[in-house]
């Protein structure tokens, strides 16, 4: 591929210090993201998926550490930023959906107030009123529609399917140029599922890097360009779409697809 990836993660490694054993979670993962267009990261439970993108966000959490690796995200190395200039990139840059998307907000804070918190950080001058107009565009571009409702409500009230959609807003007034999402429709039902797919496919065309981590390769075969195939903390098959469903190169992969084709 002629142009650059976005996200790069080289060699990365991170392990969970157990008192009896050393969990190697992510253990030398590789791969390459690239603007508009969707990489599948996709194994089994326990395979590193989870671990492996809270890592790109330093977000691992004791008895996990970050051994060893590099993430390049848009040339610049996330693992030599201190904490303070990471907050700056987190949400930001690269903005993440999780399994859970209504524990994703902070409970206490109305939905106007997390896109608030986006862009102070972000833009400082924008007055109040132009920033109300702002929030209610984006909500809009994610597909709420009773936005002024929206804005005042808090994360509880709002369906999860509509959390997940908070959280690609506050992504899409970040300006994110990544947007991983961690099986980002599994609490959701069938019709909001979709809408989400949607979602993502349309900001994928707007030019976004998406990384999606699932376990439906149903949704990978629809929706995805690049895939990487994780087992046991170790990238064992990658390549587009069609090569790696088409011709699978290490077994693993070919018990993922039997499964369910
Ligand atoms: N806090 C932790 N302490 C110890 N081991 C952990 C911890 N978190 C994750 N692990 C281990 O790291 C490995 C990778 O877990 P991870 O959550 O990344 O898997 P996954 O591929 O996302 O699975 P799933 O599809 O079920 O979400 C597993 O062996 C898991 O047990």
């Amino acid at each position: 591929m002629a142009e650059k990836p976005v996200l790069s993660v080289i060699n990365l490694k991170t392990y969970f210090y157990l008192e009896k054993q050393v969990v190697k979670a992510v253990d030398g993962v590789s791969l390459d993201v690239y603007k508009g267009r969707i990489t599948a990261l996709i194994g089994g439970s326990g395979s590193g998926k989870s671990v492996m993108s809270l890592s790109i966000f330093n977000l691992v959490d004791k008895p996990g550490k970050i051994i060893d690796g590099e993430i390049w995200l848009n040339g610049v190395n996330l693992r030599k930023l201190s904490e303070k200039q990471l907050l700056k990139v987190r949400g930001k840059e690269i903005s993440m959906i999780f399994q859970n998307p209504t524990s994703s907000l902070n409970p206490v804070l109305k939905v106007k107030e997390h896109l608030a918190e986006v862009i102070q950080t972000h833009n400082n001058e924008i007055v109040k009123k132009e920033a109300l107009s702002m929030f209610r565009d984006v909500l809009f571009r994610v597909g709420l529609k009773n936005t002024d409702q929206i804005l005042e409500s808090y994360p509880f009230e709002l369906s999860g399917g509509m959390c997940q959609r908070v959280m690609v807003a506050m992504g899409l007034l970040a300006h994110a140029h990544v947007l991983i999402a961690d099986e980002p429709t599994s609490s959701l039902d069938l019709t909001t599922q979709a809408a989400i797919l949607e979602e993502l496919m349309r900001l994928k065309n707007e030019g976004l890097a998406v990384v999606l981590i699932t376990h439906d390769l149903g949704v990978v075969a629809q929706m995805a360009d690049d895939v990487y195939v994780i087992k046991d903390g170790k990238i064992v098959d990658s390549g587009t779409v069609y090569e790696v469903f088409q011709s699978p190169k290490h077994a693993y992969t070919k018990s993922l697809l039997d499964a369910v084709f």
